[in-house]
């Protein structure tokens, strides 16, 4: 089943998906497509949801109603481990084994599909091209690289295996501003270059729309806007959208 751009125009589909835990809905009758090869920015308060989103889109939850397709077609259980091969999904802090060196952590799962180990050290060194990580630091363990450098490190594992598809939880929620913003550069070069289909999530709305032309913002499970960023400045949907909008300080301002 791939995640193939050519193989139909929605690489996800959610059709009134709605996931509880307990009394808590944590997506609400959820419906929103995201195009092949498309860019979008998941954004919204905490708990709203975005996380649950990116995990029923994977398979990682499943929803209490509802569907999800990929490519296409209605995912399956059985379904699961394949797509999980056929996208790239990062999180905050990157997840990294922290007894494996970074090329430890790059291995993995190409090893455990049989790869080679000059094959992973070529694919790995593409990506040290890719996402300017410092070769020697292949060689390291988590604790021993900086934090832009495991999130890199992080990426890089999501793109070993070519995926059609990236999903990115907060990939830059724990970076200091000027990492941060270097990684910005770099993974919208990245976005930009490989034409994946990109979901990612943050709370930073000018990160959002650095990111993404479509934004999607979301408070207790559902959507309340999808639209770009004059949309939601200007064309705000509700007054909640405003207030999230109005809440991202800006340079200058200071306490009254
Ligand atoms: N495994 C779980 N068990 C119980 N409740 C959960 C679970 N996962 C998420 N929730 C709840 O579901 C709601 C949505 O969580 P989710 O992590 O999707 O939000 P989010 O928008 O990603 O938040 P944040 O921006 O803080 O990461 C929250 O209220 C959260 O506490």
């Amino acid at each position: 089943m791939p995640i193939n751009p050519n193989a139909s125009p929605e690489a996800f589909e959610l059709h009134d998906v709605s996931k509880r835990y307990g009394s808590l809905a944590a997506l609400d009758q959820v419906s929103l497509g995201f195009p092949a090869g498309s860019a979008t920015a998941l954004i919204g308060s905490s708990g709203s949801g975005k996380s649950t989103l990116l995990r029923v889109l994977l398979g990682l939850e499943w929803p209490d109603q509802g569907h999800v397709k990929v490519d296409g077609h209605v995912l399956e259980r059985t379904q699961v481990l394949e797509l999980r091969r056929r996208v790239g999904y990062v999180i905050q802090d990157g997840g990294l084994f922290p007894h494996l060196t970074a090329l430890g952590n790059l291995a993995l799962l190409p090893h455990h599909l049989g790869w080679g180990r000059d094959r992973i050290r070529a694919r790995a060194e593409e990506l040290v091209a890719l996402t300017h990580l410092p070769p020697s630091a292949l060689d390291r363990y988590p604790a021993e690289l900086s934090g832009g450098q495991r999130q890199r490190v992080a990426l890089m594992r999501g793109l070993m295996l070519d995926p059609g598809a990236l999903l990115l939880d907060e990939p830059l929620g724990a970076l200091d501003p000027i990492v941060r913003h270097e990684l910005q550069d770099e993974l919208k070069h990245i976005f930009d270059q490989l034409g994946k289909t990109v979901i990612v999530v943050t709370h930073d709305i000018a990160e959002a729309a650095w990111f993404a032309d479509r934004i999607v913002l979301m408070r207790q499970g559902r959507v309340v806007q999808d639209g770009c960023l004059d949309d939601l400045r200007l064309r705000p949907a509700d007054p909640f959208v405003t207030r999230f909008v109005e809440a991202q300080r800006t340079l200058g301002e200071s306490p009254a």
